[in-house]
């Protein structure tokens, strides 16, 4: 169940990068058990090492620190094979950081060299690799090991001479090699492979090298033509002559005359003779837009000294691109001859199942200038396009080949024994779909992540069967995409791969880098195994083989005596052809199967990274609203209180005002004061501002109300008053000498009046507070109008007293 599991996601992982994450729990592997921890810690929280340790499993000496990150007891296999020599060599060059992208920032010392052969990455802030980590679900810091790392000091020519060199070399004595650059966009891969200016790439300098071994010993005729996967055809003169007239119109068009070669004191020798160049001097290929300076080391005299005796060696050279899983020559025709919509080449079989490209352009050529110049004529025709990481991305795989034919010229007419390979592809930027701003780059880029995705797949399942050999072999999927068919040859024994991984340090692609070096660490565990077998002997092992369980069909088996089953389809009967058929139509639909469980997977990743993304912009709006809200609170708030702080204000000031009147007011009652007729007219309500705004001029209801009482209350305390006076008059003349009936009378009648005044005076009064009391309860609850009622009672009980 774990197994499944983990195969699961890491086919899921493999489909989120276009290289994909590989995997094989069963290797046990330095890279496989930090992979696997990448994975695990997803899946089912395991503590995951501080760091991950990718590195070649087969020569790999682990430090002390790294050994105690691989599980116990888990050992580090190879093939048996311990032999470096046959180890996939892979090379990584780090490219310089130009000047714009250190003032962008983007230098954050994530690229870390250790020595020679180690390399650390370290997750720089912002990547999503430092997210993951910062999650729990992978490491950020990584450690890569390769057969030699190049820092951005190297120059152009140390990195040839360490690298291809010796392949040059190889393919003299009559070997294939092969040489591919693999890097994100940017990084500098056909920098490396072409060159800039003064500063010559790989390319350049081994066609340079070539040439100056072959110094003498060029085959002079051009009767001799390389076809199919590696065979030779004898021309007739016909056919001889249009090859010089496509190869003559091809070089004029490029150079529109010919191309010098300009070193000071010497001159090229581009004559069949081969090459005369003096070697201490600066060597220069030029043509009319570009130029290529090659230091003289490179041109050392040491060279082609262990040829074989007596061969002479013709050179043909061919140059096409793969863009959007479409094969075209660019070689086709002059670039000003050609018809606006490129014709498609298409890739076939020869007899015993090796693919080619068919009607592929090969041009004879007779020196690396003309090779150059071929080149150059090449690259007119290749699609370049301008994308938002490199202003000049090549957006295609390029592949150019050079074959040599050793000719022994005393043969039966002069054939060819033998042909040799030497082929650069320089392979375009694995990129991030969605960094693409139009259709046309997105379709690009998707081409290129998927057949990148494809080589990842089939270097893995390579791998696997190397480490796996008798018990479950993989099918590698070479056919699934054009770029793994054309190369198929060099990784399965016919020929030999070397591996360019180009980086470049900034930040903001780490992501993209570290995928890129995860891709290329598988292989860099790669063996070169011998050939594998061909269609028919391929067709013979599954019709020898029972196969009862079609998963267990052994498609890359190493069968020592399968060397000799090399011969024609038409060999087998139609039964046997028949049996194959269903053995096939069995791996067909486990294959089918198998992409099933991929799809599934895929969709659902891309389903949870879908809800992932719309559970975060949930949070982020519900975030927004929230601020927002917070905000609008805090606005409303300041509002509020400097409202309150104003009415307050307004309310001390006016309590004051009330507090002042009714002491007067007061002090007037208990001195029975005339003064308290005329009261101050005090404004009870004055205008009120709130906010900044005023109150009109016209008077509240309960501002009218309180001043007419107070008008009244004047009214009835004059009133009362008076009678006061009235009142001391007749208890004046009630005392002194006895009164006579009529005086007592009258004064009787005066007294009764008096008091029935003074009751009705009382009853005004009562009247009176009952008004107040209601003018004031309108106009404000907690005014003094308390005070007052307490003020006019108590003067109506000094007035009873009185009475
Ligand atoms: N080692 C180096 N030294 C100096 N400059 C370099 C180096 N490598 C790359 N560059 C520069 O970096 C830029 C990008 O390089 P290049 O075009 O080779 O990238 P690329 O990987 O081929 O990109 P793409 O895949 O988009 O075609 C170029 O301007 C190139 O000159």
């Amino acid at each position: 169940m774990a197994r499944s599991i983990t195969q699961q996601v890491v086919m899921a992982l493999s489909m989120a990068s276009p290289c994909g994450v590989l995997s094989n729990e069963e290797d046990g592997m330095a890279v496989f058990e930090s992979t696997a921890a990448d994975i695990g810690g997803r899946l089912n929280g395991v503590t995951l090492p501080e760091l991950s340790i990718i590195s070649p499993g087969l020569e790999h000496r682990p430090s002390i620190r790294e050994k105690t990150l691989v599980k116990p007891g888990v050992a580090r296999k190879g093939n048996g094979d311990e032999g470096s020599t046959d180890r996939v060599r892979v090379f990584l060059r780090i490219r310089p950081l130009t000047e714009g992208e250190k003032e962008r920032g983007e230098e954050q010392g994530c690229v870390c060299v250790q020595d020679e052969e180690s390399l650390m990455l370290k997750a720089p802030k912002d990547s999503q690799n430092m997210k993951c980590a910062e999650r729990g679900v992978a490491q950020s810091v990584h450690k890569f090991s390769y057969s030699r790392i190049f820092g951005p000091e190297t120059t152009q020519q140390d990195f040839y001479e360490s690298t291809m060199k010796e392949m040059v070399r190889d393919v003299l004595r009559g070997e294939s090699r092969l040489l591919y650059t693999y890097g994100v966009t940017n990084s500098g891969k056909t920098y490396t492979v072409q060159g800039v200016g003064r500063e010559a790439g790989l390319l350049p300098r081994a066609l340079v090298s070539v040439f100056r071994k072959l110094q003498g010993r060029l085959y002079g005729a051009m009767d001799l033509k390389p076809v199919l996967y590696q065979e030779v055809r004898q021309l007739n003169a016909g056919e001889v002559r249009a090859e010089e007239i496509r190869r003559d119109s091809l070089l004029k068009e490029e150079g529109g005359m010919t191309s010098r070669m300009r070193d000071g004191t010497s001159t090229w020798d581009s004559g069949i003779g081969g090459l005369s160049i003096t070697s201490h001097i600066a060597t220069q290929l030029e043509d009319s837009d570009n130029s290529v300076f090659l230091e003289p080391d490179s041109l050392s005299h040491s060279e082609g000294e262990d040829l074989e005796e007596g061969v002479q060696f013709s050179v043909w050279v061919a140059f096409y691109e793969i863009y959007n899983e479409f094969l075209y020559d660019l070689l086709e025709a002059p670039p000003s001859l050609q018809p606006k919509k490129r014709a498609t080449l298409r890739l076939s079989d020869d007899k015993q199942g090796n693919p080619y490209v068919k009607d592929l352009t090969w041009v004879q050529v007779r020196s690396a200038e003309e090779a150059w110049r071929v080149l150059r004529a090449g690259r007119r025709n290749q699609s370049f396009a301008s994308t938002h990481l490199n202003h000049n991305s090549s957006r295609s795989h390029s592949i150019f080949s050079t074959r040599i034919l050793h000719v022994h010229p005393e043969a039966d007419q002069g054939q060819a024994t033998l042909v040799s390979e030497l082929s650069v592809c320089d392979l375009a930027g694995s990129e991030r779909c969605k960094d693409q701003r139009n259709g046309e780059r997105m379709k690009e880029a998707n081409n290129i992540n998927t057949s990148l995705h494809t080589l990842g797949r089939c270097i893995a399942a390579l791998r696997h069967n190397q480490n796996n050999k008798p018990r479950a072999p993989q099918v590698v999927p070479f056919r699934d995409c054009k770029l793994t068919r054309v190369l198929q040859g060099f990784f399965c024994g016919r020929g030999r791969s070397s591996m360019v991984v180009n980086i470049n340090p900034c930040a903001s692609t780490y992501d993209e880098t570290l995928q890129a070096l995860k891709f290329s660490a598988i292989a860099t565990q790669l063996v070169h195994g011998p050939p594998t077998k061909t269609r028919v002997a391929y067709i013979l092992s599954l019709l020898r083989e029972p196969q009862p369980h079609s998963n267990d069909i052994t498609l890359m088996e190493d069968d020592e005596d399968s060397d000799g089953e090399e011969g024609d389809i038409t060999m087998f009967d139609s039964d046997a052809l028949l049996r194959a058929i269903e053995v096939l139509k069995r791996e067909v639909q486990r294959q089918r199967e198998e992409k099933e469980v991929l799809e599934a997977n895929i969709r659902e990743q891309v389903f949870s990274e879908m809800m992932e993304v719309i559970s975060g912009m949930e949070k982020d709006f519900s975030q927004t609203l929230e601020t927002e809200r917070a905000l609008l609170e805090e606005r409303f708030e300041d509002k509020i209180n400097n409202l309150q702080k104003s009415l307050k204000r307004y309310y001390n000031q006016e309590m004051e005002e009330r507090d002042e009147q009714i002491v007067a007011l007061n002090a007037a009652l208990e001195k029975g004061e005339v003064a308290l007729a005329e009261p101050a007219p005090l404004p009870l309500f004055p205008p009120m501002a709130l906010g900044g705004v005023s109150e009109g001029p016209a008077p509240r209801r309960s501002q009218r109300l309180a001043s007419t009482t107070t008008g009244e209350l004047s009214r009835v305390r004059a009133e009362l008053l008076e009678k006061k006076q009235e009142l001391r008059c007749f208890q004046g003349q009630r005392t002194p000498p006895e009164p006579s009936d009529a005086l007592t009378n009258t004064a009787n009648r005066k007294l009764v009046e008096g008091q029935k005044n003074l009751r009705q005076l009382r009853l005004d009064l009562q009247k009176l507070g009952l008004n107040l009391q209601s003018g004031e309860r309108a106009c404000c609850r907690n005014t003094d109008g308390e005070r007052l009622r307490h003020a006019l009672a108590a003067a109506d009980g000094t007035l009873a007293k009185q009475v």
